[in-house]
This record gives C-alpha cells, sequence and structure tokens, in this order.
C-alpha cells in the first residue's frame, strides 16, 4: 500500500523528473511528504450526540502499519513498473490525473493501488482470498450472510429521492474501478473462457480449477432461490493486484489495483486514459461527440457493443461509448450520465459563442474545468452532506459554508488514492439505497409507469423508447430512495443480471466475496484503525448494533475476530444527521477529505492563479451550481424541478419553473483581455 511512499521512491521521481528538481528547505518537504500518510496523521472528529460516543471521542488518526522487511527496495511497487511521467505546469488537468500532484506525479492514477488505513488480512498474509475463520474453520458463506442478514425489506426514505442514490453509483464511478473485474457486463469485455468459473447454468466450470483468479460463490444448500433449481454456484473473478502484475516482491502483500482517475475530475465523463478519451471526442467547438436520434443528442456507439451491452436484442440497439465503461449498466445511471455528456457540450456551446477566437482545445479544456467544479460543488455542498451530516463534514474540514474567495487547503503529502475500505465496503453500503422498480413520471409529476432494473441491465436503449428519458429524470427526483439500512432490494441481491434467466446474480454477496478478495481488515481491526471502541465480544457490539443483529452474528461467525467489515458495518446503527454507522462514517469521511485536499486543481482552491478561477467565478459556480439545474438543463424537455433535487417534493421544496433556478454565469468567462 502506501508502504513504498518513502524518502527512496521521492528521490527517484526528483532525480528523474528535471523540472521538479527541488533543493534546500522544499527537498527536505518532499522528503517529508513521502511518508504520505505516515507524516501526515489526519484527525476524524465528530459530531452530536449519538449512539457511539467514542466516535466523537478526540480525534482519530490514521497511520499506516509499518512496512515490511525488504518493502523499500522496492519504489516500483507503487507504480507497478510505470515509468515516472514527466511534468509540466499546466492549466488544465491531465486525463489520466498524472502531475496532480506535481512531487507524486502518480498519486492518483489508474492503474495504481489502493491506499488502506488498516493492515492487509489474507489467509496466508500476502494474497490469498480470506476464507478461513480465525479457528481454522470456514468463515461462513458470502451469499449465506446475504440470505441470512441483508433481507428486502422495501422500507422507504422519507426524505431524500432515488436521486441521492443514482448520483452516488456517479460519484463511485469517478472514483474507482476495481481493475481486472472481468466476469461482470458492466466491467470490461468479458474473456469468458478464462474467467468463466461458473457458468451460465449455475455449474462449476474447469477454469474454477485452473484460474488462480477464480472464487466462485458457492450456493449453500439452504438457499431458497438458487438450491432448489440446482444451483451450485455464482460466478467470481478476483480482482487484479500488484502480484498480478509481477511488479511486487512475495513478502509483500498484494495490493488491488483500480483502473480510473482517484480524483473527482469527471473521469467518467472524459476517460480516464488518452485511449479512452479520444474517441469521445468531436474536435470542433470543444464538444464530446455525440449521435442525434429523435431530435436529442446521445452519446456515440460503443464499438464492443455486443460485448457490453450483451443482453440487447440486436447489434443496432443504442449502446454507448462515454469515459466509464460501466455507463450501459441500469438506465438510471446511464440517464445521469447523458445528462452529464450534454452538460459538457451546453457549456462549450455558450463558450464558442462567447469566444469565437477559441480553438477546439481551449474551449474543450476550459468547459472541462468548468464542468467539474460544478460536480465538486454539488459533490460537496449538496450530495454528500446528506450521507455525512453537515455539521460533520464542516468539522472534518471537508466543507467551508459562506466562504468567499478560495479555501486554499490543498496539501501535497495527501494521497487521494481510493481507500480499499472505502471502495470495497463503507460506500457499497449504499447499495442500500437501490430501488427495484423504477417509476417513469410525467411532468405533472403522476406516475405513468414503471419499469423493473433487472429486465433493463446492459440495455440503455430504454432511455430513447417513448419519450423515456424525461421520465425517467423525474423518476429519479420524484420516486423516493430506500432507507439506508440492512436491507437490499432483491433485484440486485436475486436478480442481478440475470439476463434471460429467472434468476441472477447477489450484489450483497459479491461486496462480502470482495472484501475478502481485497484482504480488507475484520470489522473489529478497522474500527480500532479509526480510533473507534473495538469490540472483544459479542457482547460488546451491542453498543452500536441491534440485539437481533448481534444475535445472527453470533449464530453464523465462529469469533467476533472474524466478523467482515463489509457485513458488520453495514448493521450499525446510523449516527444522527448520517446515512451509516460510525465506522463508514468515519472511513467515507477521511476519503472525501484526501479527495478534496489532495487534489492540486480542486475548484475552491486559489494558490496557483494560473489555474484559479477568479473570485467572481467562484462564486457563480457557488450560486449557480446546483442538481437542479443540471437536470433541468439537460434534459429533453422538463420544465419544473424542485430547487433541491436530492431532496422530495414538498411543501418546503416546491416545484418551480426550471428558468427560475439560479444558474452559473457563463459570460464571466468571455474572455475580454485574451488572458486565457
Ligand atoms: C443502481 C444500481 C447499482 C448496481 C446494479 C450496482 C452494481 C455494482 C456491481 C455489479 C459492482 C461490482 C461488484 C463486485 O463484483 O465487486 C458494484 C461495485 C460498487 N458499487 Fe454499485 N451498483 C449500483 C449502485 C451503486 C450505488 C448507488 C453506490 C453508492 C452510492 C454504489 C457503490 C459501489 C461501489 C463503491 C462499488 C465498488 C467500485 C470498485 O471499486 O470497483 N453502487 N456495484
Ligand atoms: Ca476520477
Amino acid at each position: 500500500i502506501h508502504l513504498s511512499y518513502r524518502p527512496s521512491t521521492s528521490q527517484l521521481f526528483l532525480q528523474t523528473t528535471p523540472s521538479l528538481h527541488i533543493t534546500g528547505p522544499a527537498a527536505t518537504f518532499a522528503r517529508v511528504a513521502a511518508f504520505g500518510p505516515q507524516t501526515e496523521r489526519r484527525r476524524v472528529t465528530g459530531f452530536g450526540p449519538t449512539p457511539d460516543a467514542a466516535f466523537f471521542g478526540p480525534t482519530t488518526s490514521f497511520s499506516n502499519p509499518p512496512p515490511p522487511p525488504g518493502a523499500d527496495q522496492d519504489p516500483a511497487s507503487q507504480t507497478c513498473g510505470l515509468a515516472p511521467p514527466f511534468c509540466t505546469k499546466s492549466r488544465y488537468r491531465s486525463i489520466d490525473g498524472t502531475c496532480n500532484n506535481l512531487e507524486r506525479p502518480h498519486w492518483g492514477i489508474p492503474n495504481t493501488p489502493f491506499g488502506r488505513i488498516a493492515p492487509v488480512n489474507y489467509d496466508d498474509g500476502v494474497s490469498a482470498i480470506k476464507t478461513l475463520s480465525k479457528t481454522g474453520r470456514p468463515l461462513p458463506n458470502s451469499r449465506e450472510l446475504s440470505l441470512q442478514l441483508f433481507p428486502d425489506l422495501q422500507i422507504i426514505d422519507p426524505v431524500w429521492t432515488l436521486n441521492t442514490q443514482q448520483w452516488g453509483q456517479i460519484v463511485t464511478h469517478d472514483m474507482a474501478l476495481s481493475a481486472g473485474e472481468v466476469q461482470a457486463p458492466d466491467f470490461n469485455p468479458p474473456n469468458k473462457e478464462l474467467t468463466d468459473c461458473c457458468d451460465d447454468n449455475g455449474r462449476l466450470t474447469f477454469t474454477a480449477q485452473t484460474n488462480p483468479s477464480c472464487a466462485p460463490i458457492l450456493i449453500p444448500r439452504n438457499d431458497p432461490v438458487h438450491a432448489p433449481r440446482g444451483t451450485q454456484c455464482m460466478n467470481f473473478v478476483r480482482t487484479g493486484t500488484t502480484r498480478d502484475r509481477g511488479c511486487t516482491p512475495p513478502n509483500i502483500p498484494a495490493e488491488q489495483l483500480t483502473s480510473v482517475t482517484a480524483f473527482m475530475d469527471l473521469s467518467i465523463v472524459y476517460g480516464s486514459s488518452q485511449t479512452q478519451a479520444n474517441p469521445i471526442r468531436a474536435r470542433q467547438g470543444g464538444r464530446l461527440l455525440t449521435i442525434v436520434r429523435g431530435g436529442r443528442e446521445w452519446p456515440p456507439q460503443d464499438p464492443n457493443s455486443t460485448v457490453i451491452c450483451e443482453t440487447a436484442q440486436s447489434p443496432n440497439e443504442p449502446c454507448y461509448l462515454t469515459g466509464d465503461i460501466r455507463v450501459n449498466q441500469n438506465p438510471q445511471l446511464t440517464t445521469l450520465q447523458v445528462v452529464l455528456m450534454r452538460e459538457h457540450n451546453r457549456i462549450a456551446d455558450a463558450l464558442a459563442q462567447l469566444n469565437p477566437h477559441w480553438n477546439d482545445e481551449t474551449i474543450f479544456q476550459e468547459a472541462r474545468r468548468i464542468h467539474i467544479a460544478e460536480i465538486q460543488h454539488i459533490n460537496y455542498y449538496e450530495y454528500l452532506p446528506i450521507l455525512l451530516g453537515f455539521e460533520n463534514m464542516v468539522k472534518n474540514k471537508l466543507i467551508y459554508p459562506g466562504a468567499h474567495g478560495y479555501v486554499n487547503d490543498y496539501n501535497p503529502g495527501v494521497d487521494p488514492s481510493i481507500l480499499n475500505e472505502h471502495t470495497t465496503a463503507a460506500f457499497r453500503h449504499f447499495h442500500s439505497l437501490i430501488r427495484g422498480y423504477l417509476k417513469l413520471i410525467s411532468e405533472s409529476r403522476r406516475a405513468i409507469g414503471a419499469v423493473r432494473m433487472s429486465d433493463w441491465f446492459t440495455r440503455p436503449q430504454l432511455l430513447e423508447l417513448d419519450n423515456a428519458f424525461d421520465h425517467l429524470v423525474r423518476g429519479l427526483t420524484t420516486q423516493p430512495q430506500d432507507f439506508s439500512d440492512q436491507s437490499f432490494d432483491s433485484e440486485i441481491t436475486q436478480f442481478l443480471f440475470k439476463r434471460n434467466n429467472t434468476f441472477g446474480g447477489d450484489l450483497r454477496a459479491r461486496d462480502i466475496q470482495r472484501g475478502r478478495d481485497h484482504g480488507l481488515a475484520s470489522y473489529i481491526t478497522t474500527r480500532a484503525a479509526c480510533g473507534l471502541p473495538a469490540p472483544k465480544t459479542f457482547a460488546d457490539m451491542l453498543d452500536f448494533i441491534s440485539q437481533e443483529n448481534v444475535a445472527a452474528l453470533q449464530n453464523l461467525y465462529a469469533t467476533p475476530e472474524d466478523v467482515d467489515l463489509v457485513v458488520a458495518g453495514s448493521l450499525e446503527r446510523n449516527v444522527p444527521g448520517a446515512q451509516a454507522g460510525p465506522t463508514f462514517l468515519c472511513i467515507i469521511t477521511e476519503q472525501f477529505y484526501r479527495t478534496r485536499v489532495g487534489d492540486r486543481y480542486f475548484y475552491e482552491n486559489g494558490a496557483d492563479p494560473d489555474i484559479a478561477f477568479t473570485p467572481s467565478q467562484l462564486d457563480s459556480i457557488r450560486k449557480g451550481a446546483s442538481m437542479a439545474r443540471l437536470l433541468c438543463d439537460n434534459s429533453d424537455g422538463i420544465q419544473s424541478m424542485q430547487p433541491r433535487a436530492f431532496q422530495q417534493i414538498s411543501h418546503t421544496n416546491e416545484l418551480v419553473p426550471c428558468a427560475s433556478l439560479p444558474a452559473i454565469d457563463l459570460t464571466l468567462w468571455q474572455d475580454a483581455r485574451g488572458h486565457f
């Protein structure tokens, strides 16, 4: 993990990157910064009274475990053999995130490992998937845990819309993609032969024995859905690691690699590499490439459509190409991706009007930069407070409400990499918010129909049928999301990617299995890493988990030390004002702190005048960026929206005409002085 963020690594980059050669005090700083999280001791502090007093106790500090012997000789393990990039200062972010951190140009880029706050936990200490209890017996089966602990209770959220749930998947896809997951159609194109550990009929294959990446989820004998049908397994392929790529010595634990930029930089729109970025640009007017059908703009067709959209009934059916391979996974996700693509082009068209002398590249980069700022603002000031609690965000310096002018909190010593605990455990808790049936809502906000999610996995054609696009957008902002609790919708626990079968996969079982695949530390160890009281017995867990759930855990696990983070984290009572328990809240808060202060291009940062927005531009982004306006501006013909679009319509959040909603004033980007 961060083990090689050490002086040796730092010297490597400093020596091979002439433009960054630093001497004197700055060099000392670079060496210290090279220790990354080890020197950057960060404190997460709590808010308000809660059942878990300790979370609100003095501090939590994240320091990484000491590097194992030999780690110091291995600077390449961080970049997995990639040559350190040569950085020149640029007004714009690179597409792949390189050189965001000028001292650590590879921080936050694709094909680097996730970070961790707690030590690895593999069966063999270095890479084998966790299967064994401390007692030596097998751990409880992932599917069994899903069935026993995460039923479909359909308890709906009284305040927040489905848009809150769905935007979460957008935020996630911007930040992480566990690499080498080749089984699901939503990820890299599958190489079926190599990765079919369990075939389409639910039978274990020969590959399951020959491919060490196979870790199929076995169907328990008492499975009410799959056992009667004779299903043996669900496919599961392990995530690619530093060891798979041969860039870690045998005594260093494997770390999973990510495929996208860690930065909140709309890599889902613009791609995480030049190879992804090139085919989606129009190379004209700074626009993204679109196809016009039915008088509306849609993303271009994925050349690999028969693989990516495998449920499509003909190769001519729409299957979109965007910056993210998962775009076609479910209709609501695709809806928001189309909104974002159109928003780029809307901004680009306005800039082109205002600045006829700008070329394609300038318009593209300026539009991208404004778009990213807008989404960062929505994420930090409108979306995240719903999940993390406003007070918590203020106290932990994730937001500065009421700030005028810049917030110069960029810290080059903070590694913006995504924490494994965040992407593999904590943020997946919000799979609990998913609703299986998506309402289609008219302009007068009446339900005119509903679609079943599992009928439309990897089939984005739905968006273009009978004006469904607007109906889906209004559905997102009208239908309540599911409550944040231990209930997971059966559309994702019994029917995930079911294709033409009656039943399908189980996302919760996959979350649990993935946690073991990634060698996540146990629930107890992770609590300790967060500075929360670590239960020693099952009874100790009663302080933050209900009696029924503790009893169920005790029934399933041989010892408290075996309890998975993914499992017990989702059983903790929510912290008041937040949508997760103390452990997940700690992890997610830490993540979004790093994502903010580890991003040199964060929109509120004004330290570098070549990068910063002008104070009036920043002011306009703060006043004009909103989820409501974003949806209004980029739907086909929606006329009205409630101002707080993550929140249900109510007498304090009534529908208003779209045109009356505040907007970013793009005339502030008119280049009168030839400045840009
Ligand atoms: C709307 C329907 C959704 C579906 C069908 C879905 C499906 C999936 C699937 C299949 C995976 C990979 C599972 C694995 O094999 O490990 C995944 C990963 C993940 N999902 Fe979801 N998801 C949905 C929504 C969400 C939402 C709303 C959130 C959070 C707010 C979320 C957060 C995550 C995260 C953090 C990961 C791990 C990403 C990575 O590291 O690769 N998902 N999801
Ligand atoms: Ca990104």
